[in-house]
């Protein structure tokens, strides 16, 4: 059954036009440009998807490695970034971060013509990890981090910066899926403050600086942090069906559930289901893997409420060791490609976004001098 797509958040009202994905088209969940997103996470690599977000094809094998070796190329931070990093204090949000990190650049870096925007795109989507990483480890470790990897892709270039060392290829391999499932989602809540900025004729950084605040709040990118939060506490399956049920009782939002698109479904969530449930074997884990099969069984049964794409990021990222608060920036690593490319594409057939309101306020009244108020 189709949901029921009408009522307050412009639900179900069609804003504009994009050639860069389908979300929730019967017969094929998500497709990128024409190309469904398991065929994608099965075989390609995070680059390849950004190519094709970006650039709007598939790269060959030679357009990839020269790809790949341009990004590898604009990992270096600038000393005056580095700087505004090192005074950002260690209880500060990553998200606020990062998006103070992306502001700076805009600064440092401006798209000074439309011309640059794949270029400072680019920059950005090397450049992110680094920030973030160098950050992280400056303000916890007390350490000024080398961000100059030659690791392959973004994902082993994230990892190797947070731990210190290359990642095992189930790690890299699991960050291409996560990264490719995470890339481009049409008119979410960010990429419609890309958008929206865009249509304005804004510069790129300042597009995506919105988009990251967008992407924060926990009903959007942030769930994945808030059902980290959640599952911990929960010591077993069955004490997690036992909360969740108060939670439920409670009238509670139970973060990483539900979607303002999908009716019964998110397809991303049975990918990275099965990548969460790899990686559980892989560290010997008895708790949170069946504490998340539970939760999602539980929340199904008496709500009909599925995973959405941050349910099981949240037990696969902490699998792999990252700390929780540096969830959502993976989110901004990966979703600056469809950020962009639709700024690329408001760009290309502008007109500024600028909805009517229905207005329910005062009628019209005359000013009482302030002496007589
Ligand atoms: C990558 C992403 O950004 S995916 C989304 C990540 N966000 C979350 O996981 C946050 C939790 N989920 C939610 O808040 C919502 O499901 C949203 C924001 C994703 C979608 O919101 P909406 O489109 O307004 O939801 P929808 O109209 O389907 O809600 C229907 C009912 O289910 C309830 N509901 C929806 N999601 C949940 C949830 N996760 N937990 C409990 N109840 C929920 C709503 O409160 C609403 O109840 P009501 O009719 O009594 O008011
Ligand atoms: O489409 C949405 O509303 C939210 C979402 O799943 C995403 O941005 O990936």
């Amino acid at each position: 059954m189709a949901k029921v797509l009408s009522g307050a958040g412009l639900r179900g009202q069609v804003a504009g036009k994009t050639a860069l994905s389908t979300v929730g088209k019967s017969g094929s969940g998500l497709t990128y440009r024409g190309y469904d997103v398991k065929d994608l996470a099965e075989h390609c690599e995070f680059e390849e998807v950004a190519h094709l977000i970006l650039k709007g094809h598939l790269p060959t094998q030679d357009e990839l490695a020269s790809y790949k070796a341009a990004l590898k190329g604009m990992r270096g931070l600038p000393a005056a970034l580095k700087d505004v990093l090192e005074r950002i204090p260690a209880d500060a949000h990553p998200m606020d971060v990062l998006r103070t990190g992306c502001s700076m650049l805009g600064n440092l870096e401006g798209e000074l013509t439309f011309d640059a925007q794949q270029q400072v795109t680019d920059r950005m989507l090397a450049v992110f990890p680094s920030i973030i990483c160098y950050w992280y480890r400056f303000s916890h470790d007390g350490v000024r981090i080398d961000v100059e990897t030659d690791d392959d892709s973004i994902g082993a270039h994230f990892l190797h910066l947070l731990h210190g060392k290359k990642p095992s290829a189930l790690h890299e391999r699991v960050m291409h899926v996560s990264l490719i499932l995470y890339a481009e989602h049409e008119f979410n809540a960010s990429t419609f403050t890309a958008r929206v900025c865009a249509s304005t004729l804004s510069d790129m950084h300042s597009c995506i600086t919105g988009a990251i605040g967008s992407l924060r709040g926990p009903l959007h990118g942030g769930a994945n942090e808030a059902a980290m939060d959640m599952i911990e506490r929960f010591t077993s399956a069955d004490h997690a069906e036992q909360e969740m049920m108060g939670m439920l009782e409670r009238k509670e939002k139970i973060m990483g559930f539900g979607h303002a698109i999908y009716s019964e479904s998110d397809p991303r969530n049975a990918i990275i289901k099965m990548w969460s449930e790899k990686l559980a074997a892989d560290v010997g884990d008895t708790v949170l893997y069946p504490v998340s099969v539970r939760c999602e069984e539980v929340m199904w049964r008496e709500k009909k409420l599925f995973c959405n794409a941050d349910f099981f990021h949240a037990s696969a990222y902490h699998f792999m060791g990252i700390p929780t608060k540096l969830f959502t920036p993976i989110f901004v690593m990966s979703r600056l490609t469809g950020w962009a490319a639709h700024v690329m594409e408001q760009r290309a057939d502008n007109r500024i976004i600028r909805p009517s309101a229905e207005y329910v306020g005062e009628a019209l009244r005359s000013v009482t001098p302030i002496s007589q108020r």
